[in-house]
């Protein structure tokens, strides 16, 4: 079975578009050398913004150093509520560097370390919007007290943070976190009750990997030729209920991230 995550987008739009009446949010969008996952995103993003009345910008940049110029320029500029970098930058780039350079309240990715040390004291008002996707879903569709989560990659967009997101003590799931060195995957996620896959590897996530009536979560963008699918193969959706790729994660993570855009505008700066 599929999980219905456009209705889930739609109640956090409904806010949104009350919050965008009052105010004018911008959004600045910032990439190095994308890739196919980030130009998906970067797609979307244009067209949710649009629908709810967000003012877009979308910056592909060449280099690492005219980011930085480009990142301090817009945390300066009041007429910016937001600020989002597509990750991974380029290899070698350093990311923390980069990240302090997003003025705390306008990172609407939550990368700046300010934000990462609120999310360890439970504050998620910036936390990552795809692992703030994750959760909303998450909690929408069942109870997560002590139930098994087994969440597949440690990035620092999804698996990294939704762990810190999931230990919280209203949720209190217990969390683990699997990725390339992980021995005997198999035997971790035939336990889980609820299985998060964000590797980037098309169909990686076999149906006898899972639980007969596990909750799975596909994080995968992976473009194959003319398509979108994502980590998870399409047969697991016979036995799980399973969150589809296109029309799942992604469009609950772009309606948090102009959610998120919206509240700043509003709230005058904070979330
Ligand atoms: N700092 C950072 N944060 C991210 O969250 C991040 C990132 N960098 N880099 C790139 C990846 C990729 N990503 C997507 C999110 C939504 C869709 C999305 O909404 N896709 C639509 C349409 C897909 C289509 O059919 O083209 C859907 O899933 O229905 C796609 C891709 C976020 N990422």
């Amino acid at each position: 079975m599929f999980i219905d995550c456009k209705s889930i987008a739609k109640s956090i739009d409904e806010e949104t578009i009350a919050l965008t009446r009052l105010t004018k949010p911008k959004l600045v969008s910032l990439a190095v050398n994308p890739d196919e996952g980030t130009i998906s995103y970067l797609k979307s993003q244009q067209k949710k913004a649009k629908s709810l009345n967000v003012e877009h910008e979308i910056f592909v940049l060449d280099n690492v150093e005219i980011l930085s110029e480009k990142l301090l320029e817009f945390s300066k500029d009041e007429t910016v509520h937001g600020i989002f970098v597509a990750h991974p930058l380029p290899k070698g780039a350093d990311e923390l560097q980069v990240a302090s350079l997003i003025d705390p309240e306008k990172d609407v990715e939550g990368r700046n370390p300010v934000n990462l040390g609120r999310l360890m004291y439970g504050e998620e008002g910036f936390a990552p919007c795809t692992a703030a996707a994750i959760v909303e879903i998450l909690t929408r569709t069942t109870q997560l007290m002590g139930k098994n989560v087994v969440i597949v990659g440690r990035s620092n967009t999804v698996g990294l943070p939704l762990s810190v997101m999931l230990l919280r003590r209203d949720r209190s799931a217990t969390v683990t976190v699997c990725h390339t060195k992980t021995q005997n995957l198999e035997e971790k996620t035939l336990q889980a009750d609820i299985v998060v896959v964000a590797v980037g590897h098309a169909g990686f996530l076999k149906p006898e990997m899972v639980r007969e009536n596990a909750l799975v979560i596909d994080v995968g963008i992976n473009v194959v030729g003319d398509r979108v699918v994502g980590d998870v193969d399409p047969e697991v959706e016979k036995k799980c209920s399973l969150t589809p790729v296109p029309g799942g994660v992604g469009v609950v993570t772009t309606a948090i991230l102009m959610n998120r855009v919206a509240r700043i505008a509003s709230r005058g700066g904070k979330v």
